[in-house]
């Protein structure tokens, strides 16, 4: 286990424009989950424009951000959830397949997507990650997509094999 958020990074790059697709299952974790990394993003960022879509479930998390990727082009997308096991596997498939997906998205649209749609055994972990402050995954999200916008950015400044664009 991780007891470490990652530090804050310092963005550098131009006004951006950030996706959160947050489920709404379990919902005083996801609304803390959604509440934190809006608020790291706000301190982190500053200006740009970030915008919120709730969903049911774990499990619509991929097929909305394909949508709005497909619309609204954002530069980085970052999907929250909180699936806590039951008895059967259901938990375990959702979150397999929400992973595998979001991954594929990921590639396929050569862009960055956080995933912290987290898997957890109990309401202790739940509370550990998304309401406190040591290991809190909205905090830890909001972090690793300014890293990554800044990464994209500079391939996109450098590269014009992948980005024909810049040719
Ligand atoms: N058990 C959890 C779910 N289950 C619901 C599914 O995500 C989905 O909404 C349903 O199967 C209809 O397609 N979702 C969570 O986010 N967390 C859970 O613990
Ligand atoms: C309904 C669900 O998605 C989830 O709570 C499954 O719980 P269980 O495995 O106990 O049926």
């Amino acid at each position: 286990m991780s007891t470490a958020l990652p530090p804050k990074p310092r963005h550098r790059g131009a006004r951006s424009h950030v996706l959160i697709v947050a489920s709404e299952y379990n919902q005083e974790f996801t609304d803390a989950l959604v509440t934190n990394t809006q608020e790291e993003l706000d301190e982190l960022l500053g200006s740009g424009r970030c915008d919120l879509v709730r969903v049911p479930g774990a499990f619509e998390i991929p097929a909305v951000a394909e949508a709005f990727i497909a619309e609204e082009k954002p530069d980085v997308v970052i999907a929250l959830g909180l699936i806590l096991r039951g008895q059967t596997m259901h938990g375990d498939h959702i979150a397999s397949t929400v992973t595998e997906t979001l991954m594929e998205m990921s590639v396929r649209h050569r862009m960055p997507i956080i995933h912290e749609v987290l898997l957890v055994e109990d309401e202790k972990q739940a509370y550990a990650r998304c309401i406190g402050s040591k290991l809190n995954r909205g905090r830890e999200a909001a972090r690793s997509a300014v890293r990554a916008l800044d990464t994209f950015a500079q391939l996109k400044r450098t590269s014009t094999r992948h980005f024909p664009s810049n040719a």
